[in-house]
C-alpha cells in the first residue's frame, strides 16, 4: 500500500515533508575538481519508502555514504531525527538507529550465515577489553544475539542455511542476508544499496515483500536502485539526482513524467528502458509495465481515498 500526502505542497526539489526523518542542507562533496554531490535541501519522509535514482555517476552512492557517516562532505549539515550527524562516525550513526546494508565482501563470504548475522548486532560486549575477562558478562548477550539472529533468519527463510558459508548463497539470498543483518540493530531507518542487483526473478517478490514489511513494522526505508520496475512498484517517494544535484522529487508516477527526469536519463543513461522510466513514449511500454503502472495508480487512488476518509 502506497503512503501518500508526504510532502507539504507540490512536489519539487527540496520540498518540505510533513514528518522528515533526515534533513540535508547545502551538502557538497568534491573529488578534486569534480563536484560529486551538491544538494541544496532534501528531506526524507519518515515511515515511507524513498528511492534515490539517477543516471550513472549522478552522486547517489556518494550521498548515501555521506548520510550514514562513511564519508565526510566538504560543506553542509544534515540531521537524523532532529540530531545533527556532522562529524559522527558510522558506528555511532548505526547506534542511533540508522543502518545501511553492505554488499557481502569476500571476507564476509567466508563466514557462515549465522556469523554474518552476529556481526550485525549493535554492542558486542565480548569485544570490549575489560568485559572480555568476564565471560559471565557477555555470554547472556551472545545468547540473546544468537536467538535474535535465528528469529530473523527464519523470517527471511534462511534458517536452514545458518551453518552454510555466505559464499554459497545465491544473489537473492545474499540480499536477504544483508537486509536481515541490518535488522540485528533494531534500526528506525534502513538504507539499502541496490537491493535488486543480482537477484533472480524467483526471489524478487520475496525481496519486495520484505522491504514493504519494513515499512509495515514502522521503519523508514531509503534505497538506491537502477531497477525502475522496482522503484515504481514499492517506492512512496522518488528522489532523482543528476550531476550531483536533486533534479526532481515526488511520488513515482508524477516524478517519472517530469521533464528534468527524462532529460537526465536521456543525457547519459541510454541503457534504461525509457518507455518504462518516463511512461511517456507511446508504444514502448510493454504489457508488464502497463500493468504495473495501472496497479500503482490503483494503489495510490486507494491510499488517497483512505487518507481523505481519515481526515474527515
Ligand atoms: N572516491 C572517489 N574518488 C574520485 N571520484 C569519485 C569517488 N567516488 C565517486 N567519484 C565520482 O563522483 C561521481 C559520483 O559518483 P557516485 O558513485 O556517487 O555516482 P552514482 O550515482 O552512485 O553512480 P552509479 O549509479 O554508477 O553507482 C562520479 O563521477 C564518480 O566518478
Amino acid at each position: 500500500m502506497k503512503t501518500v500526502g508526504l510532502a507539504v505542497g507540490e512536489p519539487a526539489p527540496g520540498v518540505k515533508k510533513n514528518d522528515p526523518i533526515l534533513v540535508v542542507d547545502h551538502v557538497t562533496r568534491r573529488f578534486g575538481g569534480l563536484v560529486a554531490v551538491d544538494v541544496e535541501h532534501l528531506e526524507i519522509p519518515r515511515n515511507a519508502i524513498t528511492a534515490l535514482i539517477g543516471p550513472n555517476g549522478a552522486g547517489k552512492t556518494t550521498l548515501f555514504n555521506l548520510l550514514c557517516g562513511f564519508d565526510k562532505p566538504n560543506t553542509g549539515t544534515w540531521s537524523y531525527d532532529g540530531k545533527s550527524l556532522a562529524g559522527i562516525p558510522a558506528f555511532k550513526v548505526a547506534r542511533m538507529g540508522q543502518v545501511r546494508t553492505f554488499q557481502l565482501t569476500k571476507a564476509l563470504s567466508l563466514l557462515t550465515v549465522l556469523e554474518n548475522m552476529k556481526l550485525g548486532a549493535p554492542k558486542q560486549r565480548g569485544e570490549r577489553f575489560w568485559s572480555s575477562f568476564f565471560p559471565a558478562l557477555w555470554r547472556p548477550q551472545e545468547k540473546a544475539n544468537e536467538a535474535k539472529a535465528r528469529e530473523l533468519l527464519t523470517r527471511f527463510k534462511l534458517d536452514a542455511k545458518e551453518k552454510d558459508f555466505a559464499a554459497s548463497l545465491s544473489g537473492g539470498q545474499r540480499k536477504l542476508l544483508e537486509m536481515a543483518r541490518a535488522l540485528m540493530s533494531d534500526p528506525n531507518l534502513v538504507m539499502l544499496d541496490e537491493p535488486m542487483a543480482g537477484v533472480n526473478p524467483a526471489l524478487t517478490q520475496s525481496l519486495l515483500d520484505h522491504i514493504l514489511g519494513l515499512k509495515e513494522d514502522g521503519m523508514t526505508v531509503l534505497f538506491v536502485e537502477h531497477d525502475m520496475h522496482m522503484v515504481r512498484h514499492i517506492a512512496d517517494w522518488v528522489v532523482v539526482m543528476a550531476e550531483g544535484k536533486v533534479v526532481a522529487e515526488g511520488p513515482p508516477d508524477t516524478v517519472m513524467q517530469d521533464q528534468a527526469v527524462i532529460d537526465a536519463y536521456l543525457g547519459s543513461h541510454q541503457d534504461v528502458d525509457l518507455g518504462v522510466v518516463t511512461g511517456r513514449i507511446a508504444g514502448e511500454l510493454d504489457a508488464e509495465a502497463r500493468e504495473l503502472l495501472e496497479e500503482i495508480r490503483e494503489d495510490e487512488a486507494q491510499a488517497l481515498a483512505e487518507a481523505e476518509e481519515e481526515n474527515k
